[in-house]
């Protein structure tokens, strides 16, 4: 009961990394509602991710980005899944280090990135060599990644349930949550 008062805990981190999986887990142990952005974003919209990035680029992605990373910073009782981008805009990690919140970074590698996305539509991984596109990402996004978040936990090799059970405890023994 008591959660649903409580800051939003939000997950950044690479695709792949579980955000939007370890999200909705960790939603239901901890007894609040589960947010996944992209998925709201669609909704909102009523178009693909895929749709919006042909359309308007990028860049109108980020935008629209953004605005629900603004608007749910502010929110109570909530697990925010955002989007593997949301690091790259100077913006969101403003808000992200600085709104009342609390922020987990889910690391992955490049080869369990790669594993988890590679039968997916991801705008960013179409390309000839996904795996090299992941690698120059991950190189660019953990430093940001690592700036924004209080916690980081690794996810290679758990899965999800258990990432979403350890992530539990710790929120617990940091009292972040009840
Ligand atoms: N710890 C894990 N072990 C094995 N597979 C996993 C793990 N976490 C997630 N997966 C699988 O990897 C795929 C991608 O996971 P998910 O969609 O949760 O990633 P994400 O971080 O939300 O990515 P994106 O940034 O693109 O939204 C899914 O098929 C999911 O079942
Ligand atoms: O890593 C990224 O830049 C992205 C990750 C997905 O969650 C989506 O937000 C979109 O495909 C872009
Ligand atoms: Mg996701």
């Amino acid at each position: 009961m008591l959660n649903k008062e409580a800051n939003p805990i939000f997950l950044v981190g690479m695709m792949g990394a579980g955000k939007s999986t370890v999200g909705r887990c960790l939603a239901e142990r901890l007894g609040m509602d589960f947010v996944d952005l992209d998925e709201e974003l669609e909704r909102r919209c009523g178009v693909s991710i895929p749709f919006i990035f042909r359309e308007e680029g990028e860049e109108g992605f980020r935008r629209r980005e953004s605005a629900l990373i603004e608007e749910f910073t502010r929110a109570k009782g909530l697990v925010v899944a955002t989007g593997g981008g949301a690091v790259t805009q100077e913006k969101n990690r403003t808000l992200l280090k600085n709104a009342p919140i609390f922020t987990v970074h889910l690391k992955v590698s490049a080869e369990q990135c790669y594993r988890r996305t590679k039968n997916s539509d991801r705008p960013l991984l179409q390309c000839e060599n996904p795996l090299e596109k992941i690698t120059l990402l991950l190189e660019s996004r953990n430093p940001l990644y690592g700036e924004v978040a209080s916690l980081t936990v690794d996810t290679d090799g758990k899965a999800s349930k258990r990432v979403a059970e350890e992530l539990n405890q710790t929120l617990i023994n940091l009292q972040v949550i009840k």
